[in-house]
């Protein structure tokens, strides 16, 4: 990738006002939204005594010299092309006014679409002419003949857009952490609108730097920006807000402070094979729960990401199966209780044992929710990998068995079969990754007995959908490499490990959430 960046300076001399003058001028409302506080191409235009230099660049982009630098970047001079260069500094431009006439856009439109090519006498023929035209159809550019090495014209590819929203997406993930980290969408939440700069001085932070951040949100679709200031969206207000029923701020605050530095060390991650909390952080100790519980501050970090996740995971999970005919459960790591409480809503004649770490149970009074019925919630300490286990005729496993190796879960499994009396049975909660990890299930697909455009529309909804679905799977399989020895496993994998150890009448459902659930039973 090529990057180059220049300046253009203009001056601009204002008139003598009168303060009358200036006055009527910002109650026209119009300097409100403007940088440098006049708009010269409107009202603000009566200020001004002369400009010299590039009058766009005062109204806000420098064209001219933005298009002389395309033409440098996309036809550098060289012994094959310096021959076309009749023209000026850059190529004929598609002027506005060009833009405005019906016909000659038309006519105009049907050549550029093709190739084409400026012959010496400036005039287009078939060849090489390249001008970009945006999604409603408006050419936005100027004409720009490319060769190859041989001197050959030709068009450039098609702009990649997925891949530069690939290649980009960490910046507009670290905005969105960043943003939360520093509570901005909780100021706008009880506050807001509120200006740049009055968020700058709550959070104690740059206007400058402030400013850019939330108009990346606002980009983003995370806000919304008037005249008034920036306020959040719906979704915002639900979601990114610390204080929401279904927030995802524990999440976020996890992601940044050590997902993200864990990811910094993905490419170590896949040499090695192994989790790279040491490269993270400078330690590693015994397992991932060691390295997070080591401090209260790390602890209570990730409790609330679990929390959030269970939160807006819980009803799918309970609901995946009918589960009314059990008395009792355990759900062991239940961590925060947040999946217990959705169990005991939803089956109220079920009482729900967590067990968990004693470092966890220790800490669970900053998640219960207030004045809601815990009563057939009971939480215990202990671990379960040395400790004796709550007898229970119904086990759940939720995001435990993708935090460890197969022989750490032999140790597990077996420890919980053995416990199981005869139509006991398990639920595991787990991103199931589809089998192949490439192909998407056609099965939704074949059961539609619809018209051919319609099967075909749907068909690209629906495996565009599972795209992503499965892209979400394989990148938490990645997540898991680089903090667990762990890893994700596809719904046979599962089926083999449980299967090992006497469970059996294994069935998967997949949600369509962040959790999938399989439940067998011990026969
Ligand atoms: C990835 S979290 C999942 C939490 C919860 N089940 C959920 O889905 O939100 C794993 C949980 O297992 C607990 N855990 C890890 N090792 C454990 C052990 N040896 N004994 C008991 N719990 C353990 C952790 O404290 C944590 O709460």
């Amino acid at each position: 990738m090529e990057i180059t960046d220049f300046y253009e300076e203009t001056k601009v001399k204002f008139s003598e006002l009168s303060e009358e003058l200036l006055w009527e001028y910002i109650h026209s409302g119009e300097p409100m939204d403007k940088a440098g506080g006049y708009g010269i191409q409107a009202l603000g235009g009566m200020l001004v005594e002369y400009v010299h230099g590039d009058f766009l660049n005062v109204v806000g982009f420098p064209l001219n010299h933005f298009c002389k630098k395309l033409a440098e970047l996309y036809y550098p001079p060289s012994k094959h092309n310096v021959q076309h260069k009749k023209y000026d500094s850059i190529p004929s431009v598609d002027t506005f006014e060009n833009l405005s006439d019906g016909e000659s856009e038309s006519s105009n439109f049907t050549e550029h679409k093709g190739a084409s090519k400026l012959d010496s006498s400036g005039k287009h023929s078939s060849g090489g002419v390249y001008t970009s035209e945006n999604s409603s159809g408006v050419r936005t550019g100027f004409t720009v003949p490319l060769e190859n090495q041989n001197g050959v014209s030709q068009r450039p590819p098609e702009v990649p857009s997925k891949i530069l929203e690939l290649m980009d997406g960490f910046r507009a993930s670290k905005a969105l952490l960043v943003a939360s980290k520093l509570k901005i969408f909780d100021h706008l939440k009880h506050k807001g609108p509120l200006k740049a700069v009055d968020i700058a001085n709550e959070i104690g932070t740059s206007v400058c730097g402030t400013e850019r951040l939330l108009d990346a949100c606002a980009a983003l679709g995370l806000l919304e920006k008037t005249p008034q200031g920036y306020g959040n969206t719906d979704s915002v207000n639900t979601f990114l807000t610390s204080d929401g029923e279904y927030s995802l701020h524990g999440y976020i605050i996890h992601s940044n402070d050590h997902l993200w530095p864990l990811f910094t060390n993905l490419e170590s991650a896949i040499k090695e094979g192994s989790r790279q909390n040491h490269r993270a952080f400078g330690k590693k100790a015994e397992d991932l729960f060691k390295d997070y519980y080591h401090s209260q501050e790390g602890k209570q970090c990730f409790m609330a990401a679990m929390h959030s996740i269970a939160r807006l995971t819980a009803r799918d999970v309970a609901t995946a199966f009918d589960l009314s005919r059990f008395k009792s459960a355990c759900d062991l790591g239940g961590c925060t209780g947040a999946l217990a409480r959705e169990l005991v809503q939803i089956y109220p004649n079920l009482k729900v044992t967590v067990f968990d770490l004693p470092e966890v149970i220790a800490n669970i009074s900053y998640f219960q929710p207030s004045g809601q019925h815990t009563a057939p919630v009971t939480f215990v300490s202990g671990d379960f990998f040395k400790d004796k286990l709550p007898e229970a005729d119904l086990y759940i496993l939720s995001r435990i068995l993708h935090d460890w190796p197969d022989e750490k879960i032999h140790v597990l499994l077996s420890k919980i079969s053995a416990l199981c009396r005869p139509g006991s049975a398990l639920l595991v909660a787990e991103t199931v990754l589809d089998e192949q990890k490439t192909h998407p299930s056609r099965a939704v697909l074949q059961s539609l007995s619809i018209t051919e455009g319609c099967a075909i529309l749907l068909a690209e909804m629906v495996l565009d959908d599972e795209k992503k679905n499965r892209s979400t799977a394989l990148l938490q399989s990645l997540n898991m490499l680089v903090q667990t020895e762990g890893k994700e496993r596809s719904g046979s994998e599962y089926q083999a490990l449980l299967e090992q150890h006497g469970f059996t009448n294994v069935k998967i459902r997949i949600t369509g959430n962040l959790l999938d659930v399989i439940l067998c039973v011990k026969t």
